[in-house]
């Protein structure tokens, strides 16, 4: 009897992916869903699907979505006009409430929602339960900045966490955190999910956003590095390849990886199953960033 090429085929991707699902078994991944394309459903639901498919094969999976476009959304109903420094937004006290108000209320719980639809387990985690804060007083550079509400992350409280993930959840986590006299401030999603994935020992960090990954010329989807080591990023900084965007990501990536993450993913979140794709396949198709050797 003939062999059916489509079957053979079949069983070759599922074989492939077991050796990634023994290794994986029981791991943390800390998954950031960015907000460029949260508007689209079929990216949404592709996305869920995903998530879920990682949490049946036995990984602790935790979301940190952000929301920057429905947050814009939300500022320009109340008339007030976004203002940027290097990437983060100046949040006053107005803006700080909008902030909180979108993420938990909006954006939170249709992620929850998606994640149910896919018969997962997810469950909506404010922020500021989580990720305690002070206001952040210099950028990156170590220059003094006023940004408002802007948080910087001292802590992270995961015991909450941990506890979700035992009892089989996938917590869904927003960008928010508090100091402790309970002053709320919007921080970087991408900061944030570094943050966590350091703090819970994660062994994965996946940045979702609507690019291949980090591209050596950002308007060339083709000019996609597959993989670079952590200590390769400051010369690509310094010849201007890392651009706004990608920076805070690739910032986070290496802090993340230098407290202990053994491996960062730059994937694109709207090509459908992207994250199955790069976590499953020996190739992957998006950005790998990895330990300096
Ligand atoms: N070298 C690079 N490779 C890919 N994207 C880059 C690069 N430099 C800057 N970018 C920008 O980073 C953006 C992704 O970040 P961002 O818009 O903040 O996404 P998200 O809201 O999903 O976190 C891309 O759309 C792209 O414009
Ligand atoms: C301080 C700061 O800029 N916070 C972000 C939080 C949301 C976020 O990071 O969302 P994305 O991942 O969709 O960009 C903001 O206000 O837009």
């Amino acid at each position: 009897m003939p062999v059916d090429i489509n079957i053979q085929a079949k069983t070759e991707v599922l074989l492939e992916a077991l050796p990634y699902i023994q290794t994986f078994k029981g791991s943390t991944f800390v998954v950031k869903f960015g907000g460029s394309f949260m508007d689209t459903e079929r990216a949404r639901i592709g996305v869920a699907t995903d998530l879920v498919f990682l949490a049946t094969v036995g990984i602790h999976v935790i979301v940190v979505h952000g929301g920057g476009p429905a947050i814009n959304k939300a500022m320009s109903e109340a008339l007030i006009e976004p203002v940027w420094k290097n990437g983060l937004r100046y949040t006053d006290e107005r803006t700080v409430q909008i902030v909180e108000k979108t993420l938990n209320e909006n954006i939170n719980l249709s992620v929850c929602e998606n994640i149910q639809i896919q018969k997962g387990h997810p469950i909506a985690v404010k922020g500021q339960d989580v990720f305690r804060c002070k206001r952040l007083e210099e950028d990156s550079d170590g220059n003094p900045v006023d940004l408002g509400y802007v948080g910087s992350i001292t802590s992270v409280e995961s015991s909450r966490l941990k506890r979700y993930l035992e009892q089989d959840y996938m917590p869904i986590v927003s960008p928010i955190g508090r100091d402790a006299e309970g002053q709320l401030y919007n921080t970087n999603a991408d900061t944030a999910a570094a943050h966590l994935a350091a703090a819970i020992g994660a062994r994965r960090l996946v940045y979702l956003c609507d690019v291949p990954g980090l591209l050596r010329d950002k308007d060339d989807p083709s000019s996609l590095i597959s993989s670079i080591s952590q200590e390769e990023v400051p010369a690509m900084k310094a010849e201007g390849i890392i651009g706004t965007g990608m920076l805070p990501k690739v910032e986070s990536a290496i802090n993340a990886l230098t407290s202990g993450v053994h491996r960062v993913h730059l994937i694109d979140g709207t090509m459908p199953h992207s994250i199955l794709l790069e976590i499953f396949t020996d190739k992957g198709v998006g950005t790998e960033i990895v330990h300096a050797s």
